[in-house]
């Protein structure tokens, strides 16, 4: 049997993403023979100088060799019998294992009113055996605990990850080192209660006694894409039509000119509240737009409007009244919430309410929180965001399909893949592991999609017949709207259905040459109709989607993407990898502001290669702008025009 080495464990806390570890460092060298399990760190009496020195060569050794501080998941046990267990699934066909009902069967859950179906997914009952094998080598219990329990499990922000406690009932206890944080949650979910209505029975004017009927919520990546979803969710749910009526809700997130135009296109500044939503109050873009509409207000309605017409969502208050906008005007979260986790914080709750009132947003609370119950919980065989994290991983780590579909059947969650994309490739879409050692897999999934059927029209060929992409197709029972013609076969929404039912079997049966030559397609024809079929996908069928389906939806997503990290042993919580193209924007913000105001061209001196400094000078030359105008805003003519 072949011998590897282990590294040392070195600690410096005494609990690292929730595993204990021992606060006595005892590096320690241990020959593990592949195959078996891990040794834990153990005590040992004091070391010898002599000792010390030969683990630390040891160890140094080790280091700079492997780059090991502990056990990588893929050293683990359960990962290799993984590993080896693939070559069984690729002798199965998905053709086949549909056809064995008792799997079918252990593979269908219905939980929480929501069905969830894995028999398409290309597992037996021996792959989940072993990925619940892995989840337990791996902690994932433990981890869960930890994030629910307030632990600092952001180790490189030394943060807590408590999205969870945004959405807590008023009586639960939710703990942040030491002090629940509940009652704070509600302090301000009571205040969001208290402004948004104010705002919309009329009471809270804007400056010249109009009622605000329009918000602008400006603010980009977490604090716009998830409340972009819900809103897109909500707009044609029924109650929540009957809430909005005579309000509308718009986002403003590029720094693209063209952004703020449409924005407040048609918009009468009169009538518009904006909402300033940026977790630090320092993103670039969210800033140049807040201080571009701030500008297009007070140009209409002079400086004293922005104390009605502008509100703000932050965790720094400071900046916020640096702005100029009035802290009691300012509805705060906390560092333990992330930007692409803060939907159900002020971020996503402000607009959202004043949108479609408190009550309806509290619905929305309310479904996000059921399914943080569900996923504490529910064993892993009954829990529906472990299931699909644990599905996904084998997909991605073991299959080796590093993308994923996410397929609505239901217009109103088109703007689910985009949310998505930024939860899931912000926060597991890392090089390293959460010790900073270099993974030698890759982690993360390339997450994209479109509503069915539209993403049927355009990129489905290439997941048919091309690469092989996992597909999650999101099908709803009940429709937002509901429309049957006289004389058609089917109501338009069972035709949508139709297609969400046919595309997951398509994708799993195929379509064989035999098939083909029974249906008499001419030989030649043949190669290029046959498809291979056997492509993973899971279906879920919400029963409605409502303001309550659409937040267990969104923690649904959030959680199976914490339980692909945990597994992996990276920090899904933080973002490092944001920050290289933001410090090199502003080191050519310097330069191009230098550029335009002294009217010249790029140097060489000014550190760009070749490459960028001829770009950016083929840029300067092609703008009839050459020098900043002194002492005034400047907009296109239209985006004052206010509607009128
Ligand atoms: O809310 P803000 O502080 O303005 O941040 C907005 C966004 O900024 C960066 O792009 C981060 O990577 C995102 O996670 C964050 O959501």
């Amino acid at each position: 049997m072949q011998t590897q080495l282990r590294a040392p464990c070195v600690s410096h806390k005494t609990r690292i993403n929730g595993v204990p570890c021992s606060p006595k460092v005892v590096p320690r060298v241990a020959r593990v023979p592949s195959g078996s399990a891990p040794e834990a760190p153990v005590a040992s009496p004091e070391p010898t100088a002599a000792q010390r020195n030969v683990v630390a060569q040891v160890a140094k050794m080790i280091h700079t060799t492997t780059n090991k501080k502990g056990a990588l998941v893929s050293e683990l046990p359960a990962w290799q019998a993984l590993k080896e267990h693939v070559n069984e699934i690729e002798k199965t066909h998905l053709r086949d294992l549909l056809h064995d009902e008792a799997r079918c069967m252990s593979l269908i859950k219905e939980c929480e009113g929501i069905y969830g179906d894995f028999t398409r997914q290309r597992v037996t009952q021996k792959t989940l055996e072993l990925l619940f094998e892995l989840a337990e080598q791996s902690n994932l219990r433990g981890k869960i605990n930890a994030m629910f329990n307030g632990e600092h499990i952001n180790s490189t922000e030394d943060r807590a990850v408590l999205h969870i406690a945004t959405r807590a009932h008023r009586n639960q206890k939710i703990f942040v080192d030491g002090k629940d944080v509940v009652p704070d949650v509600w302090e301000v979910l009571d205040k969001i209660k208290a402004f948004s209505d104010k705002v919309r029975n009329g009471e809270w004017l804007g400056v010249t006694g109009k009622p605000l009927k329009n918000v602008v919520a400006i603010g980009i990546g977490g604090s716009f894409l998830g409340p972009l979803f819900v809103h897109t969710a909500l707009r044609t749910e029924p109650v929540a039509m009957r809430c909005s009526r005579d309000r509308s809700l718009r986002f403003l997130a590029n720094v693209d000119p063209i952004d703020v135009a449409r924005a407040l296109d048609g918009l009468d500044p009169e009538e518009t509240l904006v909402v300033v939503v940026s977790k630090t109050f320092t993103t670039a873009e969210t800033m140049l737009n807040a201080r571009t509409v701030r500008s297009w207000l007070t140009s209409r309605l002079g400086p004293d409007s922005v104390a009605k017409h502008m509100v703000a969502v932050s965790t720094n208050l400071k900046l916020v009244k640096e702005f100029g906008i009035d802290p009691e005007n300012a509805f705060g979260f906390w560092d333990w919430v992330g930007g692409r986790y803060s939907v159900c914080s002020a971020v996503g709750m402000l607009p959202l309410s004043l949108q479609y009132g408190f009550d309806l947003m509290q619905e929305f609370l309310a479904g996000a929180n059921n399914i943080d119950e569900h996923f504490k919980n529910q064993p892993y065989q009954d829990n529906l965001p472990v299931l699909m994290g644990l599905t996904s991983l084998w997909n991605v780590s073991f299959l080796g399909h590093g993308a994923k579909a996410i397929l609505p059947y239901c217009q109103a969650l088109s703007k689910l893949a985009p949310h998505i994309q930024q939860v899931d490739m912000e926060s597991n879409g890392k090089g390293v592991d959460i010790n900073g050692v270099r993974l030698p897999f890759e982690t993360g999934e390339i997450d994209f999609g479109e509503p069915g059927t539209n993403g049927q029209h355009s990129f489905y060929q290439l997941i048919h017949q091309g690469r092989v992409v996992p597909c999650e197709f999101i099908g709803i029972v009940r429709s937002q709207q509901s429309v049957y013609l006289k004389g058609e076969v089917v109501s338009n929404h069972d035709e949508l259905m139709c297609n969400f039912f046919a595309q997951a079997d398509a994708l799993a049966y195929g379509k064989t040459p035999e098939q083909l030559r029974s249906d008499n397609v001419p030989d030649y024809l043949i190669p290029h109709r046959v498809f291979t079929g056997n492509r993973p996908s899971m279906s879920i069928m919400l029963p409605s989607c409502t303001a309550y389906t659409v937040g267990q939806l969104l923690a649904i997503y959030e959680h199976r993407i914490a339980v692909q990290g945990f597994i992996w042993n990276i920090n899904s919580f933080d973002q490092w990898g944001v920050e290289l193209g933001k410090v090199l924007a502003s080191k050519v913000r310097t330069v191009m502001n230098s550029a335009r105001t002294r009217d010249r061209k790029i140097l060489p001196q000014d550190g760009f290669n070749y490459s960028t400094t001829r770009m950016i000078n083929k840029y300067l030359e092609g703008k009839t702008q050459v020098l900043y105008p002194e002492g005034h805003d400047t907009f296109p003519i239209d985006m004052l025009r206010g509607g009128h």
